[in-house]
C-alpha cells in the first residue's frame, strides 16, 4: 500500500463528494457540524453509573432498579457514560495500557509478524484479526492516524466455510486470532481480561432490558414482543471484539473553517450492542457528539470505563437510545493508548426493533431487521483501506 501520507491525500480529495446518508445511522459527515464549540464532560455532566448491583447476586431489586433507572436516561440524553463498581482493579487496567504501549513501541517489522490480510487474499488473511499499520483504518473516507490490532470470538474452525472467499464475503472474521510474541504475557493478560469485561458487558445489556420495562420472561405472549432478557439471549454467544490501538500525536489535527482535516479517529457510531472503553489518562482526544450536534471532551476518569451503546442496541428500541457518533482528536504530544471491549450480540442474532419500544417511539420501525452478522461485514469491509481498490 502506499505510505500514511500519500494514502492519506487520496482519500481526502475523494471527500469532497458527498456521502451517501440512510435515516438509520447516517454516515457521517466531517466538515460540517464539527466548528461547533467543545464543552468538558464533567462539566456538562455524563453521567457516572454503579454497575455493581447487576454483578452481585445478592442485591436487591431497589437496588437494580435504581441503577437500571440511571441507565434508562444516560441512554435516552447521550447514549455515553462512565462505568464505576465493575470490579476490576486498577492494576489490571493498568497493566492492559501498559502492555499495549509495549508492543506499539516495537520495530514495525515485528509489529508486521502479525498483520492483518484481507479476506481472499493470498496470504490467507480473514480481512479482520490482526495487526494494522498507521493508514490502514478508514472511517469516513479518511485514513485514521492509529495503528491497532484486533482480536475476535474464535470461529470454530469446523465452520469455517470453504474456498477463498473475499473482502465482505461470509469468508470475512472466519479466521485465527493473531498473537504478538512480544511481550511475551501480552496474550494471557489480554485474554483474562476479555473473560473479565465479558461479564460487565452481560451485566450491562441485562440491566438495559430492565432499564426498557420490558416484563418478565413470563410475559412474553404477544407476538413480537419480547421481555427484559431479549438482550441476554441474543448474546450468550457474543461475537465480541477487543481491539487495542496507539495514537501518535497529530501532525495536522483537524481544523474547523479550513480544509486541515486529519482524525485519530473520524466520527462513527458502533456497531453492536455497548463497548466498554478503557484509555490511557491523555485528555480532550475523545469526544462525544451531543444531541444539539455540538462535541463533549469525554476525559478519561481513573478506574472507570467509557461506556456507549452501539447500532444494534438503537435497533432495539428503535431510536429511543442512540448509538451516539464519536470521534477521537489528539492533538497531545504523547502516543495515546486506548483498549475498547465491544460487547455484542452473537453473530447470528437477529435484530429488528422491539415491538414495545416501535410503540414508544411513535409507530414505525427504523430498520426491517438483519442479523448483527450481516451489519457487521458491511461495517468491516469498509473500514480498511484496499490499496488495489480502483472504485475510489
Ligand atoms: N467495532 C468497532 N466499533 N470498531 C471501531 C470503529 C472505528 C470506526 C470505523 N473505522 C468505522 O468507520 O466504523
Ligand atoms: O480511542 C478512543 O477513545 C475511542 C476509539 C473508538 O471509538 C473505537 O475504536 O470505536
Ligand atoms: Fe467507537
Amino acid at each position: 500500500m502506499a505510505d500514511f501520507e500519500s494514502a492519506h491525500h487520496a482519500a481526502r480529495a475523494r471527500h469532497s463528494e458527498p456521502e451517501p446518508t440512510t435515516s438509520f445511522n447516517p454516515t457521517p459527515d466531517p466538515g460540517a457540524r464539527y466548528d461547533k464549540p467543545i464543552a468538558a464532560a464533567q462539566e456538562d455532566g455524563l453521567p457516572i453509573i454503579d454497575i455493581s448491583a447487576f454483578l452481585d447476586p445478592f442485591a436487591t431489586k431497589e437496588a437494580r432498579s435504581t441503577t437500571a433507572k440511571a441507565i434508562n436516561a444516560a441512554c435516552i440524553n447521550y447514549g455515553f457514560f462512565y462505568l464505576t463498581g465493575h470490579g476490576i482493579p486498577t492494576s489490571r487496567l493498568d497493566e492492559i495500557i501498559s502492555l499495549a504501549r509495549r508492543f506499539f513501541a516495537l520495530p514495525l517489522e515485528e509489529k508486521n509478524k502479525i498483520k492483518r490480510f484481507d479476506a481472499g487474499s493470498a496470504e490467507g488473511g480473514d480481512g479482520a484479526r490482526g495487526y494494522q499499520g498507521l493508514g490502514e483504518n478508514v472511517t469516513g473516507g479518511l485514513q485514521d492516524m492509529q495503528e491497532a490490532i484486533d482480536w475476535y470470538r474464535d470461529w470454530p474452525e469446523n465452520e469455517r466455510e470453504p474456498g477463498d472467499g473475499g473482502p465482505g464475503s461470509m469468508k470475512s472474521l472466519q479466521g485465527f486470532n493473531l498473537w504478538p510474541e512480544q511481550p511475551n504475557e501480552l496474550k494471557s493478560v489480554y485474554l483474562a481480561y476479555a473473560e473479565r469485561v465479558k461479564k460487565v458487558g452481560e451485566a450491562l445489556v441485562h440491566a438495559m432490558g430492565i432499564a426498557l420495562d420490558l416484563g418478565p420472561p413470563t410475559d412474553n405472549a404477544n407476538q413480537g414482543t419480547e421481555d427484559e432478557e431479549v438482550f441476554v439471549r441474543n448474546c450468550d454467544e457474543s461475537f465480541w471484539v477487543m481491539r487495542m490501538i496507539g495514537y501518535p500525536p497529530l501532525t495536522t489535527p483537524h481544523m474547523p473553517g479550513t480544509d486541515i482535516d486529519q482524525f485519530s479517529c473520524g466520527a462513527h457510531t458502533d456497531y453492536g450492542c455497548v463497548t466498554l472503553l478503557l484509555t490511557d489518562p491523555t485528555p480532550g482526544a475523545l469526544q462525544v457528539q451531543l444531541k444539539d450536534s455540538t462535541w463533549l471532551n469525554a476525559d478519561p476518569i481513573p478506574g472507570t470505563f467509557v461506556v456507549n451503546i452501539g447500532d444494534m442496541i438503537e435497533r432495539w428500541t428503535n431510536g429511543l437510545w442512540k448509538s451516539t457518533m464519536h470521534r477521537v482528536i489528539h492533538r497531545g504530544q504523547s502516543y495515546r493508548i486506548s483498549v475498547p471491549f465491544f460487547y455484542e450480540p452473537n453473530f447470528d442474532a437477529e435484530v429488528r426493533p422491539l415491538k414495545q419500544c416501535v410503540e414508544v417511539t411513535g409507530g414505525t420501525p427504523i430498520h426491517q431487521g438483519s442479523t448483527y452478522g450481516e451489519h457487521l461485514l458491511t461495517k468491516v469491509f469498509n473500514n480498511f483501506y484496499y490499496s488495489k481498490r480502483t472504485d475510489w
